[in-house]
């Protein structure tokens, strides 16, 4: 897709958000735990959310997640408590990001999994769950995704003695893990929550409503495109200045940038104010792992030298997004450093793109919205658009609407 600006830009527009693939997951699956009635709204057409929505009502055995981690990882831990026997796979990357971490702690449960391929990787072969009702208690590394603790969590007040969590090393993205313990409370699960150790007691899931909040990893685009941009103003109907989502923390990031967001009752309003941009930026997304790309790139343009650190689980998600980055960014001259535990991205203010800029999104959501922006500079093609489907599927038509 070749992108252009040809007009000037209208004041003030309003763009429309996916609702958030997060939440909705994890709704999705304690409403398939739950006996009682629990009404879920503004679930949005994402991929990621769609194919959970499909597998939980699919009467099949063999279930593909395509690319979706959450989908992966929550149908794991929620299959391999039944007592039935299933094939969870997915698409060639999804078989190459670890879910070894959570199959030992299942097991451990009594779970009867077996690798298809890879030990420790996905495709999986789950057979009916074999109680031990000894294990209270798991100790597990919460480094490397927090999508393994999530998982656990909500299917432990299944378990005749719940279950206590002692998470060991420096847990990843644990905003999502605090959004799993409020969702699994607003749904009648007592627990509770001391520094890395959770007692989930013994429960049933109540019944009742959730209306989903719109994406605040989505918005972390509208953030880059308004500062990119000389609009003055942006809105966001649908997200909470209360979030469960830890990416609101883009908000507060932006505000280096000159933006300053306000709420209403329906959402954010984002205002422009000129500012000096800072020459070096220090920032840590180890609890905000899916702004990293937005952040790069945006400091990578405005001359920014962006240390980002807390980025490890950056190299297993749906591609390996330090390579990525710093292919992408190379077109443009920007250099990505890589010195392990962080990176260091040497930004340039640029003023135009070069010709013929072709961005290649490697199968990467992320990676094709993150460079979108950059349509204020100059054109650009960012390759197999329809990446953006896994969580934004009208991503263009929004982006269309603007330039
Ligand atoms: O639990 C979730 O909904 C997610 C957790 C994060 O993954 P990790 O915990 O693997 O970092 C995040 O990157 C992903 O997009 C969604
Ligand atoms: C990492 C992501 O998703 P998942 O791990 O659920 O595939 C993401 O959306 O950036």
């Amino acid at each position: 897709m070749k992108l252009k600006r040809i007009n000037a830009l209208p004041k003030g527009k309003e763009i429309q958000l996916p609702a958030s693939k997060s939440i909705a997951n994890r709704a999705l699956i304690i409403q398939a735990l739950s006996k009682e009635d629990i009404v879920i709204s503004n679930l949005s057409n994402a991929r990621d959310t769609q194919t959970m929505l499909q597998l939980l009502q699919d009467e099949g055995q063999v279930k593909d997640v395509k690319d979706a981690g959450t989908t992966m990882r929550f149908l794991t831990a929620f299959y391999a408590l039944q007592n039935d026997s299933f094939i969870l796979q997915g698409t060639e990357r999804m078989h190459q990001r670890p879910i070894g971490i959570l199959v030992d702690a299942l097991r451990s449960l009594g779970a009867q999994i077996n690798y298809l391929g890879e030990e420790a990787y996905p495709p999986l072969e789950i057979h009916p769950f074999q109680p031990i009702n000894a294990c209270q208690e798991l100790v597990i590394d919460s480094s490397i995704s927090s999508q393994y603790i999530s998982a656990l969590l909500m299917v432990a007040p299944l378990l005749p003695n719940g279950l206590f969590f002692k998470l060991q090393g420096k847990t990843a993205s644990k905003p999502y893990i605090n959004m799993t313990l409020e969702l699994m409370q607003q749904f009648g699960i007592t627990l509770r929550h001391y520094e890395n150790k959770i007692r989930v007691n013994p429960g049933r899931y109540s019944g009742g409503e959730l209306k989903v909040e719109n994406d605040w990893s989505a918005a972390s685009y509208w953030y880059s495109f308004l500062i990119l941009s000389d609009l003055e103003e942006l809105y966001l109907p649908g997200l909470q200045e209360n979030s469960l989502q830890g990416d609101a923390v883009i908000a507060a990031i932006a505000t280096v940038f000159g933006i300053e967001t306000s709420f209403d009752v329906k959402g954010a309003i984002l205002k422009k104010e000129a500012k000096e941009f800072p020459t070096e930026l220090k920032l840590n997304v180890q609890n905000c792992p899916d702004l990293a790309q937005t952040l790069a790139v945006l400091c990578g343009v405005t001359g920014v030298e962006l240390h980002l650190d807390g980025i490890h689980s950056l190299r297993i998600k749906e591609t390996d997004r330090v390579k990525a980055l710093q292919s992408e960014l190379a077109r443009l001259d920007i250099a990505v450093e890589d010195l392990g535990e962080s990176i260091k991205v040497h930004g340039k203010t640029l003023q135009t793109l070069p010709k013929n800029l072709s961005i290649a999104t490697y199968e990467d959501h992320r990676m094709a919205m993150s460079f979108a922006p950059l349509v204020h500079l100059g054109e650009l093609e960012i390759q197999n658009q329809e990446v953006v489907a896994k969580s934004y599927p009208n991503f263009w038509e929004e982006l269309q609407k603007m330039i």
